[in-house]
């Protein structure tokens, strides 16, 4: 059986914890949906159990689990969709940290956008938060995958599509909610506050000009 770092894992843990006290008050992962990670090296994953409701997390919430998503050293079940995780940190050593949230504008907003359409960001000053962008005036494209209940072939999907746009900092589930992620936790919430204005932004764009 593989090994990982006690303290390492701690560590990613506590953090895992605050991120869902910050989302969960946030409004952004409701009624135990969501799920988020930590790497802890090369080949371990920190994620939230199953189930767990994400505003009352503790160290128990969150196990371990290698990158095919089998779990290490626990008996609790991961996350149901703990290969969009492992998938990202399998191709990108340089992700850290992956965060899936269930806000009320990612919801609606993904409902919104045509199928085979993806959300264009641009223009807006606030795509400067996203990592690796340093001007507005670019566009930032966030893809609308299809809530397929089969999360190996959504994972597929996802693997395909981030090998294809390196620079893209997530996506979009159609009625379902946000992937993001970044090279710490830092980034990762960051992350996900700007997708948050900006889904805003858009709604309210569509509502004053649809
Ligand atoms: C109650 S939300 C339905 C499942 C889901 O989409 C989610 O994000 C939480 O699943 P998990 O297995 O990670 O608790
Ligand atoms: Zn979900």
């Amino acid at each position: 059986m593989s090994s990982f770092d006690i303290t390492r894992y701690s560590q990613a843990a506590r953090e895992i914890c605050a991120a869902g006290g910050f989302l969960y008050a946030s409004g952004w992962s409701p009624a135990t949906s969501s799920n988020y990670s930590r790497r802890i090296d090369s080949a371990h994953v920190a994620i939230t159990v199953s189930g767990r409701h994400k505003g009352r997390l503790s160290q128990a919430d969150v196990m371990v689990v290698d990158l095919d998503g089998q779990p290490v050293q626990s008996d609790c079940r991961p996350s149901a969709e703990t290969l969009l995780h492992t998938v990202i940190y399998r191709d990108r050593p340089d992700v850290g940290a992956v965060l899936h949230t269930h806000s009320v504008k990612a919801t609606v907003l993904s409902r919104l956008i045509p199928d085979g359409e993806a959300l264009i960001l641009e223009g807006y000053e606030l795509q400067k938060a996203f990592a690796g962008v340093s001007t507005h005036e670019g566009q930032v494209t966030v893809p609308v995958f299809a809530n397929t209940q089969d999360i190996a072939a959504l994972a597929g999907e996802t693997r395909q599509w981030l090998a294809n746009n390196p620079e893209a900092p997530g996506y979009l589930i159609r009625g379902h909610g946000l992937y993001t992620w970044g090279r710490d936790m830092d980034e990762c919430l960051r992350h996900v506050e700007a997708f948050e204005f900006l889904f805003d932004c858009e709604l309210e764009t569509k509502r004053v000009r649809p």
